[in-house]
């Protein structure tokens, strides 16, 4: 499927002795990695399950990468970016059947709303924007390989259920490149309460191992269903879609798999389960997860209904300059909650910023903009490029105005920040 408009990404002299490294907190090692080697990137953001689609913990994580992302180009290197849509999965599924839609309409709908905030908030676009539904064909193989293969096995009925789902049998998949627990580090009641609460059925009787995760549920009546050769018409699991279209159009390993922590596990977990399960390689090199966006003190999620929508901001007139000021002034592994406040706070930030912005000197853009790479480079501190601005704007120009200065200076903010002055 079709992504959205590539926003204007203002070429910059690359900011060399910046360049140095790009330290980013990899969940999986549990420290700082530097992701700025090569010539060259990759990466794999998990994409939305279409429906109460933008709220604003998705645009949070979402800017986040787009701030990886954008440091990669602004210092030279060529970015290979792929998201999915999970446009096919339970959740999905049930929303659709309480509002009384066609699952197939909620999605495109919920797509194309979010394709339209992801556009208004400057958000560069993966090169391959891909639903669950088009990975079928490429998926189905892969789980018919595993079952030859011994790591994946089929379970009988149980439940009321019917025969035949196929499950990933984690322990005959371990391998060098993964095994149970290589991406979240969890303990096994941590894994237990995960798996139940995100989408997994540990009680379901027939399986080997209570985490094993489905990969392949056969036909019921009422649910959408595809061909899925000798798995027999049926539909995929959650995980497997974003190993098969990772592995599709992505290096093996590729440089950062990015999501909200929510996917540490089972979700990124699995994933790379699935992805190393056959070829033995590691899934991404670097696991990278942002923090839950909240509101009103829970996290804002579709099940809580505590949602702030960007097309609602938008609809009442908001600038998304200005909602992505807010993104970026918190850091993108802190868990935070929304407040009207901070979007005050941002068009008050931002319009210091552009009052500033025609008095600025050579000096001034050229220590600011060493600063701001810099700082982006440092996990990602956005809230301290922006309190660099902040102090910037405070001071007193430092000589004469420059105009074509300002000009370098609103290229560089818009190319590494997304912001326009
Ligand atoms: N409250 C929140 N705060 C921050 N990020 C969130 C929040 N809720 C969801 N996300 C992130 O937004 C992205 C999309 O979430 S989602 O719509 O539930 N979809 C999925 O998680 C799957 N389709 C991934 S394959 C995920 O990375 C998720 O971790
Ligand atoms: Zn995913």
């Amino acid at each position: 499927m079709h992504a959205w408009p590539m926003p204007d990404v203002p070429a910059v002299a690359p900011q060399q002795d910046q360049a140095a490294s790009l330290l980013i907190h990899d969940s999986s090692a549990h420290r700082d990695v530097d992701v700025a080697a090569g010539t060259s990137a990759s990466l794999y953001v998990c994409g939305i399950t279409p429906y109460d689609a933008t709220h604003m913990g998705h645009a949070a994580t979402y800017v986040a990468f787009d701030t990886l992302n954008r440091w990669w180009r602004v210092t030279g290197r060529h970015v290979a970016y792929v998201q999915n849509v999970t446009d096919v999965d339970d959740p999905l599924l049930e929303r659709a059947a309480a509002r009384g839609v066609d699952w197939r309409d909620l999605a495109a709908s919920q797509t194309d709303l979010f394709r339209t905030d992801m556009e208004a908030l400057r958000v560069i676009p993966p090169d391959h924007y891909v639903g669950a539904v088009e990975s079928i064909d490429w998926l189905v193989p892969v789980v018919e390989q595993m079952l030859e293969a011994g790591i994946a096995y089929r379970v009988t009925g149980g439940a009321g259920e019917p025969d035949g789902d196929v499950y990933f049998d984690t322990a005959a998949a371990a391998n060098d490149a993964w095994r149970l627990g290589s991406i979240s580090g969890y303990d096994a009641a941590t894994m237990d309460a995960f798996f139940a609460e995100r989408g997994g059925d540990p009680g379901r009787p027939g399986k080997r191992h209570a985490l094993d995760p489905l990969l392949w549920r056969v036909a019921r009546d009422g649910e959408p269903t595809w061909e899925g050769g000798r798995l027999g018409t049926g539909r995929p699991g959650w995980h497997i879609e974003c190993s098969v279209i990772a592995r599709r159009f992505l290096p093996a390993p590729f440089t950062v798999q990015g999501g909200g922590s929510d996917l540490i596990f089972p979700h990124h977990e699995f994933s790379a389960g699935h992805a190393s399960a056959l070829d033995g390689a590691p899934l991404a090199e670097h696991f990278v997860h942002t923090g839950m966006v909240g509101l009103d003190g829970e996290k804002m999620s579709k099940s809580k209904g505590n949602l702030v929508l960007v097309s609602e901001l938008r609809a009442a007139g908001e600038d998304p300059a200005n909602i992505r000021t807010v993104l970026l002034g918190q850091h993108y592994r802190d868990e935070w909650f929304w407040t009207d406040d901070l979007l005050a706070t941002a068009r008050e930030r931002r319009a210091r910023w552009m009052d500033r912005l025609p008095l600025t000197t050579a000096a001034e853009t050229a220590d600011l903009s060493a600063r701001l790479v810099s700082l982006v480079g440092r996990d990602l501190d956005t809230p301290a490029a922006l309190d660099a601005l902040d102090l910037w704007a405070s001071t007193e120009p430092s000589g004469e105005p420059d105009l074509t200065a300002a000009r370098e200076l609103a290229d560089l903010i818009d190319a590494l920040l997304g912001l326009v002055l």
